[in-house]
């Protein structure tokens, strides 16, 4: 699991460190030009010669940098400082010119220079940042993004400069990194859209950090995904592992009740029942499915579901009571999400897309529309979650999920093939299957529905990539996909 802290959390665990003496800054700049060095190697087989351009902003990001450039320096690289502020590590700067480097303030000229290195480390600014780029900095960066995509590797030094540290937004220009060497744990902007996309791969440097608290945003690895499983036991039969009630689809839409259910039995459940107008077309593709109202373990409700179906609605309406009763979990999807009552409990998961969830933020009063919730997704996921009580999955290029006890996720695992109608029914019924699994569970600890969210979002996305690796997949072929991509999680491969 990667695990991310907001800037306040790595400060108040650096405080003690820095007072006893430890000297972090210089674990930090030899991590990073460690990576830098390799980086070179594989690019141009070695590191003398390579040219370097630090950036340079006036706090201690900037001395990462500098500090890195002259490790880098030493080995024979030609590093050169741009200096965007009088204002520069004094320490890093001494360092590098000492180790043969040159720092120079950024002018006109800055821009020409950073685009014709081997590598680019991007020092302007770290967790100190508040708001966007200012000045020299935001300058610089635009110059060096109207250059167009090609040219040297880019690494950000701790974050990207100008991202929301703690929350994911780009309120300005940011210059984006084909790698982030970050310190002490990951920050969640790393981890959250729009941001997470400008950081490319990311590299956790332990400088002996002790982080207290809880971490604010997490990242589902494949063995998580394993633990959280529910395998069945020996002794299992179908009611042990989970009845799973689908109520989807409709004469107009009849594919999302097939996609629902398929999901649902291919990702392995005791029983799936399915109740709707097209029952006869789900046995037809998949005659595992029984029909009809009985005794489930969690809901999937809304995949195909328009809220002016009478019959459809006064399905959903009346096993909400159940959910409310007896605390079924239930994935609330589509047409079911303007069924949804005022206020419920976290082993709801909610799974709108950025428009649903404008407008069930806008139906209870806060009216935002989609570009505002992609431009600040976590917010608003939060808020929804706050609102309802649900656990709120808000579905994209990247999952966030928010649950119970402040629970958060956010997990990349798909492929932008996976964007494609159909895709939300199957990730719907493979969701209600897993809540059905470990439905005792989650009675016990709503906050059980978000880890399961997020894990259904990665296996949605690794099935996606199985179903046809690089390539276009149709939303069935994710379902078909679906037991191999679990054996193989389950099996560590
Ligand atoms: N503590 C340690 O020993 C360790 C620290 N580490 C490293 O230090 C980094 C944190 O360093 P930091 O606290 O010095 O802040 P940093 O992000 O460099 O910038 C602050 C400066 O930027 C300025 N500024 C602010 N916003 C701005 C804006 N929007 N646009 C333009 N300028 C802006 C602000 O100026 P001011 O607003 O105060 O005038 C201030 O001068 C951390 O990310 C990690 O890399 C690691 O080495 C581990 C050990
Ligand atoms: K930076």
């Amino acid at each position: 699991m990667l695990l991310s802290w907001t800037s306040s959390q790595v400060r108040a665990a650096e405080e003690p460190l820095l007072a006893a003496g430890v000297p972090l800054m210089d674990r930090a700049a030899f991590a990073l030009a460690t990576r830098v060095a390799g980086l070179l190697r594989e690019r141009r087989g070695r590191v003398g010669g390579a040219r370097v351009v630090l950036l340079v902003g006036p706090g201690n990001n900037g001395g990462d940098a500098l500090f890195a450039g002259a490790f880098l320096a030493r080995r024979g690289a030609e590093v050169v400082a741009l200096a965007i502020d009088e204002r520069i590590h004094a320490g890093g700067a001494a360092a590098l010119v000492a180790a043969g480097g040159r720092v120079v303030p950024a002018g006109r000229a800055a821009a020409g220079l950073a685009s014709g290195a081997d590598v680019v480390l991007d020092g302007l600014l770290g967790i100190g940042a508040s708001g966007g780029l200012r000045g020299g900095a935001a300058e610089l960066v635009d110059a060096l993004a109207q250059r167009g995509p090609a040219g040297p590797l880019v690494v950000a030094v701790d974050v990207p400069s100008g991202i929301g540290i703690d929350d994911g937004e780009v309120p300005g220009a940011v210059l984006p990194a084909d790698l982030t060497v970050t310190f002490g744990a990951a920050k969640p902007g790393l981890l959250l859209p729009p941001a997470a996309r400008l950081a490319g791969r990311v590299e956790v440097v332990d400088i002996g950090l002790d982080l207290a608290g809880s971490p604010s945003v997490a990242r589902l690895d494949a063995a998580d995904v394993a633990e959280l499983w529910p395998v069945p036991p020996p002794e299992a039969h179908k009611y042990t592992r989970g009845v799973l009630g689908v109520v989807a689809g409709a004469r107009r839409y009849p594919g999302a009740a097939v996609l629902a259910t398929t999901a649902a039995v291919l990702t392995g459940v005791g029983m799936v029942r399915y109740l709707g107008d097209v029952g006869d077309l789900v046995v037809a593709r998949r005659p595992e499915v029984v029909i009809g109202v009985g005794r489930v373990q969690a809901w999937v409700f809304g995949p195909g579901v328009s809220p002016d179906d009478a019959s459809q609605r006064r399905r959903i309406e009346h096993a909400f009571e159940g959910v409310r009763e007896r605390g079924e979990p239930a994935v609330c999807d589509a047409g079911a999400l303007e069924l949804l009552p005022d206020r419920v409990g976290a082993h709801v998961v909610l799974t709108p897309h950025a428009g649903e969830l404008a407008r069930l933020l806008s139906d209870r009063g806060e009216h935002v529309d989609r570009a505002t919730v992609e431009a600040e997704p976590l917010r608003w996921v939060r808020l929804a979650h706050d609102l309802t009580g649900a656990t709120v999955l808000l579905k994209g290029a990247t999952t966030i999920v928010v649950g119970a006890q402040g629970a958060t996720y956010s997990q990349a695992d798909a492929p932008a093939w996976l964007a494609t109608a159909g895709a939300g029914d199957v990730l719907a019924g493979l969701l209600g299957a897993l809540l059905a699994g470990r439905a005792d569970d989650i009675h016990e600890d709503p906050s059980l529905a978000a880890a399961l969210a997020a894990a259904a979002a990665l296996v949605h996305g690794r099935a996606a990539d199985r179903a046809n690796p690089g390539g276009p997949v149709s939303a069935r072929g994710v379902a078909v996909a679906l037991p191999e991509t679990i054996a193989d999680l389950l099996a560590g491969a």
